[in-house]
């Protein structure tokens, strides 16, 4: 997507052919900074420290991670060494794991000397694959879209979205931003409520950044404001990210998305959430039992940085020392809430049957 005109990637492999560029998520939206990243060591931390972050570029990070992994030690231990590594840098997003298997599977099998040039190309291709699916979840959200705007001419189709599932959380497009982005390019009004996503801010920090700077109306909301808007028919949708789907359709996002489905279904708002294939893990089969919520640093919830009136970031703290605190990262929403699965293979209904119809192969490969 553009940044002032300009088309950005959120991760990408640099000019020497080997090390890895990302944007820097942490700086933003303060700062414009781009990381390198040159061992797999780097790749972890940029993941465990959300220097990166969102599922699906979790995945492309790790697979990247592998590969610089393989051009230092190429042999069975160095590859299983950087899986481990790896693979505990966050634990809800499904797609890490995914990303790694593949990556292990392509290079298990092959000589270690081949291991590296392999490594850069299967990572490649899991990042251009990111993109297509993006592009395939957009062309099947937008007809959702342009249901909505059919029914009400010449107005503004308003969408609520949640945390930051946009192209900075994927290679390109995102997911539940990639309907909005295609309308918008479409020429379709749609203006966006950006809940803002406390503790880290994502909504605010992110979504709303990225959002501007493509060019697409949006309003940055205080997290419990989508309840009211609902009530009052400012909410036409609710498009969402998310970081894992169980087997049965229960739907793992950002902390804070359970209430919006909730308030969603009181209000008769529907409520789609945006996925790509490799996000559901039909090794799980109940999402609320199942899924490993990860926890996260209090000082998420105890600190907020900022601008100063003079142009200086400063970290704050707003909570009273001694207070303790919970910093519960994701949630998850029972399927029943749901109102469809926006894939890139098609709009389904959030259930066992409907994923499995539309997904065989992936079941085929949980079985192995
Ligand atoms: C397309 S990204 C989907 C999700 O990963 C996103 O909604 C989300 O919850 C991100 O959480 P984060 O903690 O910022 O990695």
């Amino acid at each position: 997507m553009k940044v002032d005109g300009k088309h950005f990637r959120s991760i990408w492999r640099e000019r020497d052919g080997w090390s890895v560029g990302a944007i820097d998520q942490r700086r933003l939206p303060h700062e414009f900074v781009v990381a390198k990243l040159t061992s797999c060591e780097d790749a972890a931390v940029a993941i465990r420290d959300m220097l990166v972050r969102g599922a699906p570029l979790i995945g492309a990070t790790a697979a990247y991670g592998m590969a610089l992994a393989m051009r230092e030690n190429a042999s069975d231990a160095g590859l299983k060494r950087a899986y481990e590594t790896l693979v505990v840098a966050r634990p809800t997003a499904i797609n890490l794991k995914w990303a790694l298997d593949e990556m292990r599977a392509t290079l298990a099998p092959i000589d270690p000397a081949e291991r590296a040039e392999a490594a850069y190309a299967r990572a490649d291709e899991i990042v251009e694959q990111d993109v297509e699916i993006n592009r395939g979840i957009a062309g099947n959200g937008l007809k959702l879209i342009e249901a909505i705007a059919a029914k009400k001419p010449g107005e503004v189709v308003n969408v609520l979205t949640h945390c930051n599932a946009g192209w900075l959380a994927t290679v390109d497009w995102g997911t539940a931003t990639a309907p909005i982005y295609l309308a918008h390019e479409r020429g379709i009004k749609v203006h966006v409520w950006v809940d803002e996503t406390r503790p880290r801010n994502q909504g605010a920090s992110l979504t709303a950044w990225e959002l501007g700077h493509h060019g697409v109306p949006h309003t940055v909301i205080p997290d419990n404001t989508g309840g009211h808007l609902m009530q009052h028919g400012m909410v036409d949708l609710a498009i969402v990210g998310t970081d894992r789907v169980a087997a049965n359709g229960d739907v793992c996002n950002k902390i804070g998305t359970y209430l919006k489905a909730l308030a969603a279904h009181d209000n008769g708002v529907p409520f789609y959430v945006a996925l790509p294939s490799p996000t559901i893990d039909f090794a799980v089969d109940d999402g609320i039992r199942d899924i490993p919520i990860e926890q996260r640093s209090g000082t998420e919830v105890t600190d907020m940085t900022g601008r100063t009136a003079d142009g200086r970031l400063e970290t704050v703290r707003i909570v009273p020392e001694g207070s303790p605190v919970a910093n519960y990262a994701f949630d998850v929403t029972p399927a029943r809430l749901v109102t469809g699965l926006i894939t890139e293979r098609g709009v389904l209904k959030a259930d066992r049957a409907s994923l499995a119809a539309a997904f065989p192969e992936r079941i085929a490969a949980a079985a192995e």
